[in-house]
């Protein structure tokens, strides 16, 4: 019959069930695995910006320390010119020129001052250069303002010999406005002494405060989102990404600080000193900047034109805050492949994923029902073994039993917990020549190799209690995937078989009438005997007896009492012989005793003993009657000539006859 495949057999609701809960629970560890693979990826990306960043951070800081040390210079520089000096001692038109000029070559070649100025005590600007766009020039006197209300004026004057005043990083203001475009600004201040050393005003340098923030933007560009912002002490933007974000303290306006922006990164970058923050929007890493050398001095400015300064600030609070700004999106989009050749890779994980799931589904499901269905086939085979009447036992390939059904345990007289496990060669396997074989002899065992079923029509098992228990077997080979997994084996209790066998084969033996050996079985008997005296060179007799005229007997009382006669000489004769002699009844009346190791002598003896015991019988008949018979018997005795039992029973017959002709019951013997 053909069978139908596995997968039309599948029932399509299961399998969808199956794949569906495979490939949902493998989808979810693909993408968990996708997520975290991302998340590792994106905080390597972030670790690595890190590093990167404090490394740019620190070369800006380098860089603003930098310049702020080449102005210190200049400052210091011009301080001590002997021109400034002899102006200060003299005066004079000719030392005014000097000195102007002075501030003017200043000017010209460093570049990187918007005025180069020298204030009196009263404030009022004495002598200024202009940058003038890159073309400076000296002020003329009429142009000279009184700048005696800015504070930086204020906190220059005030200083003592080589103090420097440093000014905040604010925006220029030029007739008290801001001065557009925007001009930012830090003016350097220190006071100067005339020959006798009185202060005498101070020397101001308007250092581009553009300069060195093109410096820091350089430094902090980069080609991606990444931002480079440069704060002051309170949180406002000197430098930003975004240019309406700067200069909100000048502005007036204190909503543009980074603290309002980032209040969580601001808490910690205006307490410490330098580090990284990631946060959700992205990595701040910062670092804090102290510009001014020792002896240097700063206050907090003011944006107005006529406030003074509200406090003076130390070198160690004059500090900016340099922070650099990297959105977390620009980790998370580099950690990404591009979105097409993404969704293309993952589009073909899950599908892949789809398949696997899918023949998973398919297999497993194949097997559980295989399972099932040889489970199913197990409890079928065990209620067939269970309910049958023939014993049976499962083996592995060891002989070891696995399995024993009722039947089984009822004839071996074990429990099953007894037999499984019990080596079913050593334990049950009696080989009939009464001779313990090995395992790999074992015809039983065999089959579990060659595959071929044995069948024996006898073999015999040993029971728990030891008794021999015959039996017809019949052993198979269990095959479980193209491989020999055991045996099993089929037995049948034949002793009643054999009981019915023993009987026949008497029964062909045995005389029905006397129960003595019959003709053909006495012949058998005494061949082997023959052959048995002869190897072993003993003596052998035999002696043939016949009822005196039975015949009249049985005419005269019947048949039946001839019967009676016949069996009571049987019985006679079994009473009066050895056990080793063999009686036979050879037809009629006639009977042979064969006496192994006996001489004819003695069988004459032995003879004259039976007729005796014959003769003196008194058979109890009907109406108190009683019947005597004799018997005649002829004796011979083995002699070399003779090759089988035939020439004896030629020579005991002859004088059988020569005692009939001598009158009856009487023995004869013949050489
Ligand atoms: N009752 C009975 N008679 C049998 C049986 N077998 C043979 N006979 C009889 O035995 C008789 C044998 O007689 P015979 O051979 O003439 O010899 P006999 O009468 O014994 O005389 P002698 O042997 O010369 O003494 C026959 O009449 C047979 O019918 C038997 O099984 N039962």
């Amino acid at each position: 019959m053909l069978q139908p495949s596995a997968a039309a057999r599948m029932p399509v609701p299961a399998l969808l069930r199956r794949f569906v809960l495979i490939y949902l629970s493998a989808a979810i560890v693909l993408t968990v695995a996708i997520f975290l693979s991302i998340r590792f990826d994106v905080q390597d990306r972030i670790n690595n910006a890190k590093v990167r960043e404090a490394a740019r951070v620190d070369t800006a800081k380098n860089l603003v320390a930098r310049d702020f040390s080449t102005v210190t210079s200049d400052l210091r520089l011009l301080a001590s010119t002997p021109s400034l000096r002899r102006f200060l001692d003299h005066g004079g038109e000719e030392r005014f020129d000097e000195l102007a000029n002075l501030f003017l070559e200043l000017c010209r070649i460093s570049g990187n001052y918007d005025q180069v100025r020298y204030l009196d005590t009263s404030g009022r600007e004495i002598v200024r250069v202009n940058f003038n766009e890159g073309s400076p020039a000296i002020v003329p006197r009429s142009q000279l303002q009184d700048k005696s209300g800015r504070y930086f004026f204020r906190d220059s004057i005030k200083l003592d010999r080589n103090e420097i005043f440093v000014s905040p990083l604010d925006l220029n203001i030029e007739h008290d406005q801001l001065e557009l475009p925007y001009k930012p600004m830090i003016r350097f201040g220190m006071p100067v002494f005339d020959g006798a050393g009185h202060k005498r005003g101070v020397i101001l340098l308007n250092y581009f405060g553009g300069e060195l923030l093109q410096h820091f933007r350089d430094v902090m560009r980069g080609g991606d989102r990444r931002r480079g912002m440069l704060l002051n002490r309170d949180g406002y933007w000197l430098s930003s990404a975004k240019q309406d974000e700067e200069w909100g303290f000048m502005l007036g306006k204190p909503e543009l600080r980074f603290g309002k922006k980032y209040p969580d990164v601001w808490n910690a970058i205006s307490t410490g000193d330098s580090g990284a923050l990631q946060t959700d929007a992205g990595l701040f890493v910062y670092s804090t900047v102290y510009p001014l050398q020792p002896g240097q001095r700063s206050s907090t400015g003011s944006p107005l034109p006529r406030s003074p300064s509200k406090h003076e600030l130390s070198a160690r609070e004059y500090y900016w805050k340099i922070v650099s700004f990297t959105p977390y999106a620009t980790f998370t989009e580099a950690a990404e492949i591009n979105e097409v050749g993404r969704d293309i890779l993952y589009g073909v994980a899950y599908l892949l994923l789809a398949f696997g799931s899918l023949a998973i589904a398919f297999f497993s499901l194949s097997r559980k029902q295989a399972r099932v269905r040889m489970e199913e086939e197990e409890a079928r085979l065990r209620e067939i073994a269970v309910t049958m009447s023939d014993g049976l036992l499962v083996a592995d390939l060891e002989g070891k039993i696995t399995f024993a059904n009722p039947e089984a345990c009822r004839l071996l007289g074990y429990s099953e917990n007894e037999l499984l496990g019990k080596d079913m060669h050593g334990t049950l396997h009696v080989h009939g020549d009464g001779k313990q074989k090995e395992k790999h002899e074992c015809s039983m065992l065999r089959v579990a190799r060659t595959g071929e079923t044995y069948r024996a029509v006898e073999e015999i098992f040993r029971c728990k209690n030891g008794q021999l228990l015959p039996i017809s077997v019949s052993v198979s080979a269990i095959i479980r995937e193209q491989q020999a997994a055991g045996i099993v084996v089929a037995f049948h209790d034949i002793t009643e078989r054999k009981k019915f066998e023993q009987e026949l084969e008497r029964r062909a033996q045995i005389d029905a009438l006397t129960s003595l050996n019959n003709r053909r079985h006495f012949y058998e008997l005494a061949e082997q005997e023959i052959l048995r005296t002869k190897r072993y060179g003993k003596p052998l007799a035999l002696m043939m007896l016949d009822v005196d005229h039975f015949k009249d007997i049985n005419d005269t009382y019947g048949h039946h009492v001839g019967d009676t006669v016949l069996q009571t000489l049987g019985a006679v004769c079994l009473q009066t012989m050895r056990e080793i002699d063999i009686i036979g009844r050879l037809g009629g009346e006639e009977f042979a005793i064969l006496l192994p190791e006996a001489t004819a002598a003695q069988a004459f003896d032995a003879a004259e003993r039976l007729r005796l015991a014959v003769a003196a019988i008194a058979m109890p008949l009907e109406q108190g009657q009683t019947l005597s018979f004799t018997i005649s018997i002829g004796v011979t005795g083995l002699v070399a000539k003779d090759s089988d039992i035939a020439d004896m029973l030629k020579r005991a017959d002859e004088a059988m006859y020569q005692a009939k002709r001598s009158g009856r019951n009487r023995v004869c013997s013949q050489e």
